[in-house]
């Protein structure tokens, strides 16, 4: 495999060939099947609390789209839920499909959103980087926000008018002033399990809280995501139709809810 991807010839069924924890027992995204979440008495309400000022760049990275944070300082954290201690928020970026009947990473009882935001942290407490956090069993939080097909999204507009600035792979742009608590549903309620990237190095480091309430989007402004590109200037254009890995085996684990 030259450079894994998601297409026939790199995607998430050869990952293993160069990343054998992909075969892991902790690895996501996963299907909840929510008969089987257990309700936890101990799961606390979660806590983001976000500086608009903390947002940086918007970067096309080649596999996604997302907003990268200053992380040198606690501005940006998550703390509560099934967490103990501060998670430093690092940065959020966006799972989507070739068309709106498929693109979360995460289904519910079998079903699949039309896309998916992750809103990465890591345990700044314990650890003294992201990288060396995401290397440790409690070292990243990332919750989950599920995008269903909707009305249009104002606040995802924020994010998707800056796209055609940074459609080859590589390309970032200034983007602050930005808090991506406006992107989060109505209610934090969730459910929480232990997993990994759902991204090559796959590494088995999350403590994944994925919200219940699904926020809307339009067809219009996911098709946005999809006219990105793969590719960088000196390549053949190639469009990152779809970003998502499918739900792996749950090997035993547990999935609560709050
Ligand atoms: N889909 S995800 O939230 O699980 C995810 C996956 C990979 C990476 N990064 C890749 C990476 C390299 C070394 C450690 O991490 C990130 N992230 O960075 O926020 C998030
Ligand atoms: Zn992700």
């Amino acid at each position: 495999m030259l450079h894994w991807g998601y297409e026939e010839h790199n995607g998430p069924a050869h990952w293993k060939e160069v990343f054998p924890v992909a075969n892991g027992d902790r690895q996501s995204p996963i299907d909840i099947k929510t008969e089987e979440t257990k309700y936890d008495p101990s799961l606390r309400p979660l806590n983001p609390s976000y500086d608009p000022a903390s947002a940086k760049i918007i970067l096309n990275n080649g596999h996604s789209t997302s907003v990268e944070f200053d992380d040198t300082v606690n501005k940006s954290v998550l703390t509560g839920g099934p967490l103990s201690g501060t998670y430093r928020l690092r940065q959020i970026h966006f799972h989507w499909g070739s068309n709106d009947e498929a693109g979360s990473e995460h289904t519910v009882d079998g079903m699949k959103y039309a896309a998916e935001l992750h809103v990465v942290h890591w345990n700044a407490e314990k650890y003294s980087s992201f990288v060396e956090a995401a290397c440790q069993s409690d070292g990243l939080a990332v919750m989950a926000v599920f995008l269903k097909i909707g009305e249009c999204n104002p606040q995802l507009n924020k994010i998707t008018d800056h796209l055609d600035t940074i459609r080859i792979k590589g390309k970032k742009a200034l983007f602050t002033n930005f808090d991506p608590s406006c992107l989060l549903p109505k209610s934090l309620d969730y459910w929480t399990y232990f997993g990994s990237l759902t991204v090559p190095p796959l590494l088995e480091s999350v403590i994944w809280i994925v919200l219940r309430e699904p926020i809307n989007v339009c067809s219009e402004q996911l098709a946005k995501f999809r006219s990105l590109l793969s590719t960088a200037e000196d390549e053949v254009a190639c469009c990152l139709l779809r970003n998502f890995r499918p739900p792996q085996p749950l090997r035993g684990r547990e999935v609560r809810r709050n």
